[in-house]
């Protein structure tokens, strides 16, 4: 196998990585023993809510203020990354260039990473092919999963693992990998979304464009849907560790897997409802809503009413609520800006925002949610719809596109610093009700 070339932003990495390598050292061995959380029943059985017990530098989220990315709101990261040259946004490349480093790239650096995923977008045509030999109704979230993983005999990282790779050497190849998949992911999405309902007519990509531009291009969908996507990606990309998207990525990476049983393994849980697909929920929903209604909007009663419809029959109001957030999640409120710039007047913003009047007054009397705020799927459907992706079941693979760049970046890390292998322990329901009599696990107990 070719000896990479390395870019400005992998020997960045390479010297960030060996700076850091010594802290977590130091915290394994002088501070292992230090008590940072408690583990209670409840939080056995309710899926680890809160319990302090993954660590990430590329994103933190705060409940109240929503994501950082690399410490920078939403709001900041747009305003301090290269902006692709006639347009409102950043390039995706330099996005990743500051996720990987946590620094800021310069436009050159940022092109630089333009060129080099340009060098790595060819998908092997066996790719496509897999993708081919699927039934065509195949949900594209199983068709994107399927191919990243079939994608697998190119990893680098799985190679020289086989030849006898050191430790302190698994960074690189995963970051290959990583990058190998960033670059290529927008080629699949979009081959999918052209094969299931474009006909199958493919649009060859543009050399010369950047990786939003080139995935509006390749879709087939005029400006500015260059900027949605460049928006979209970033957005999507990372929400701390404990998401289940980045922590399957994760927990199967620790076992050694390459970045494409990794990430395949996340986007599978990407795909469940609770989860990525609400975004395809949302607007499912929304469309229910203006059917009945015959297409008028309608008023906040009627509008309360259907939401009580759901909730009554069992539902979850699809958009709302979250696992840590507890205020408008700020992918929410980016969003709804764009939409205020771009499409005040379409009836489905409209929509959307009278959902958000009336929805979490709703959702606090029905008392059960612990947010009853909108989370980043209430709105980012709306968008998608207005540029003409009327086909709601391919949101979540655009969603999977922009959360490669977080998980990814954070694997290549976690190999970057030897992260141990994950292995929470289990204990059975018998000896949760015998802890629950005897008021806490004795450390003796097992
Ligand atoms: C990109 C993303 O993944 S963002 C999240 C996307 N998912 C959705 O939008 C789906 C709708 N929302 C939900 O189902 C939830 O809010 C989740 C899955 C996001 C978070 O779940 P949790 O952390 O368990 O939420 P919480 O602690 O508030 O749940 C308490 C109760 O409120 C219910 N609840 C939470 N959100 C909602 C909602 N939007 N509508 C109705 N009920 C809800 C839960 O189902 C749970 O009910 P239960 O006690 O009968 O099991
Ligand atoms: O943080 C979560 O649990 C879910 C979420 O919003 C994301 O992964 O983007």
């Amino acid at each position: 196998m070719n000896e990479p070339k390395k870019t400005s932003l992998k020997l960045k990495l390479q010297e960030k990585i060996e700076a850091f390598r010594p802290r977590i050292t130091k915290l394994n061995k002088e501070f292992g023993n230090v008590q940072i959380d408690t583990v209670n029943i409840g939080q056995a059985i309710g899926g680890a809510r809160d319990v302090r017990c993954l660590v990430t530098d590329i994103s933190y989220l705060d409940p109240q203020e929503g994501i950082r990315f690399r410490g920078k709101t939403i709001p900041e990261t747009f305003a301090a990354l290269p902006k692709v040259p006639g347009s409102d946004y950043p390039f995706v490349e330099g996005f990743w260039y500051f996720l990987l480093t946590g620094e800021v790239p310069t436009l050159a650096q940022t092109l630089e990473v333009v060129q080099d995923f340009r060098a790595r977008s060819q998908v092997p045509q066996y790719v496509f092919d897999v993708l081919r030999a699927m039934p065509r109704d195949t949900h594209p979230m199983t068709m994107l999963s399927t191919a990243v993983l079939a994608m697998q005999r190119e990893s680098k990282f799985a190679h020289r693992y086989a030849e006898g790779m050191k430790k302190n050497d698994y960074w690189d190849p995963m970051y290959e990998d990583s990058t190998d998949l960033v670059a290529r992911l927008p080629v699949i999405a979009a081959y999918i979304y052209r094969m299931k309902y474009k006909g199958d007519i493919q649009i060859a990509p543009n050399p010369e464009l950047d990786m939003g531009g080139n995935f509006a291009h390749m879709m087939g969908i005029a400006r500015p849907y260059d900027d949605v996507a460049r928006m979209y990606f970033i957005l999507h990309s990372d929400h701390e560790s404990g998401n289940v998207s980045a922590h399957t990525t994760h927990l199967v990476a620790s076992a050694l897997s390459d970045a494409y049983y990794s990430f395949s393994a996340g986007l599978n849980g990407l795909a469940g409802p609770l989860h990525g697909l609400a975004n395809q929920e949302v607007l499912s929903w929304v469309q229910g809503v203006m059917k009945k209604m015959g297409g008028k909007l309608p008023s906040d009663e009627e509008l309360e009413k259907f939401l009580w419809d759901t909730l009554n029959s069992g539902q979850v109001v699809p958009g709302y609520g979250h696992a840590v957030l507890r205020k408008t999640d700020p992918r929410y409120t980016s969003q709804m800006e764009f939409c205020q710039k771009y499409l005040p007047d379409y009836p489905m913003f409209k929509l959307v925002n009278a959902i958000y009047r009336v929805a979490p007054k709703v959702l606090t009397a029905h008392g059960k949610t612990k947010n009853p705020w909108p989370n980043v799927d209430a709105q980012s459907g709306v968008i998608q719809y207005y540029y003409g992706l009327t086909e709601y079941d391919f949101y979540t693979v655009l969603f999977g596109v922009g959360r490669a760049l977080g998980v990814l970046a954070n694997i290549t890390w976690d190999r970057g610093l030897g992260y141990a292998i994950e292995r929470p322990k289990s204990v059975t329901t018998e000896m949760l009700e015998k802890w629950a009599l005897e008021g806490g696990r004795k450390p003796a107990a097992g």
